[in-house]
């Protein structure tokens, strides 16, 4: 079973090494709706106005503190040109959250959110957390943002993601977006693991349940009852 954290790097705490709990991320959506501006903004707090196609996929990891905890986020930015499609998509296997993004300024881009959202979910075989991001609402008349919103919760909740209007440019939004997204994954994968931890609790508990001393065979199977103390080898003790 998957608990959805990954533990590859220990990091010092206390004094003492600890393995640091890892979620990964994806980014899809159109070329050019601002996937990657949105890491620049977060990663390195920059901006450029200057349009640089993605080629393939880039990569970030940021280090979160959560209750005093060390979390990675794994952040994977595919590229949205068609002739990347399949090198792209050969990182959406393992994803923990998919993020697809469209261009606030663009509604033809929210049209093909949900064909993003269902290939990179597809990939996987535990539905990843969603999100649905609106950037470039820097662009978006005042007036305007409203039906935005509209647009962008009805599709959001088609998808069953979680919407989020941000803006790069001016870095409304980017930072909570970052955070919520951490604090979920982290939320969801201990949720799992506690989860784990009694699932194979109870399975050893069974096993142990079945190792059944000659003496007491007899006592043991009455109907469907199985009684731990009755089928417990007397042999074994502190268990
Ligand atoms: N005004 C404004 N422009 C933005 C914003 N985000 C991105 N852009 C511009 O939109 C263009 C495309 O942004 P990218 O981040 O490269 O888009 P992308 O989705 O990574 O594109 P691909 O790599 O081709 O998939 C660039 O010229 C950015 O400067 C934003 O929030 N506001």
């Amino acid at each position: 079973m998957n608990s959805g954290f990954e533990r590859t790097s220990t990091t010092s705490f206390s004094g003492s090494k600890v393995q640091v709990r890892m979620a990964k991320t994806v980014f899809v959506g159109d070329v050019g709706v601002g996937k990657t501006s949105i890491l620049n903004r977060f990663c390195r707090d920059t901006f450029d106005d200057t349009y640089r196609a993605t080629i393939g996929v880039d990569y970030e990891m940021e280090r979160f503190w959560i209750l005093n905890v060390p979390f990675n986020l794994q952040i994977w930015d595919t590229a949205g040109q068609e002739r990347f499609k399949c090198i792209a998509a050969s990182y959406y296997r393992g994803s923990n959250i998919i993020v697809t993004v469209f261009d606030a300024s663009n509604l033809e881009s929210l049209s093909t959110c949900q064909r993003w959202m269902d290939d990179a979910v597809g990939a996987n075989s535990v539905v990843p957390i969603k999100f649905l991001v609106a950037t470039k609402m820097d662009l978006v008349p005042q007036g305007h943002q409203d039906k935005i919103h509209q647009l962008g919760l009805r599709m959001a909740n088609l998808m069953q993601a979680e919407y989020w209007p941000i803006s790069s440019k001016s870095g409304e939004n980017v930072e909570l977006f970052f955070r919520r997204m951490a604090a979920l994954a982290f939320e969801i994968g201990l949720a799992n693991e506690v989860k784990e931890g009694l699932t194979s609790r109870n399975a050893q508990l069974q096993r142990e349940s079945s190792i059944v001393h000659p003496s007491q065979r007899d006592s043991v199977n009455v109907g469907q009852r199985t009684s731990l103390h009755m089928s417990r080898c007397s042999s074994c003790k502190n268990l």
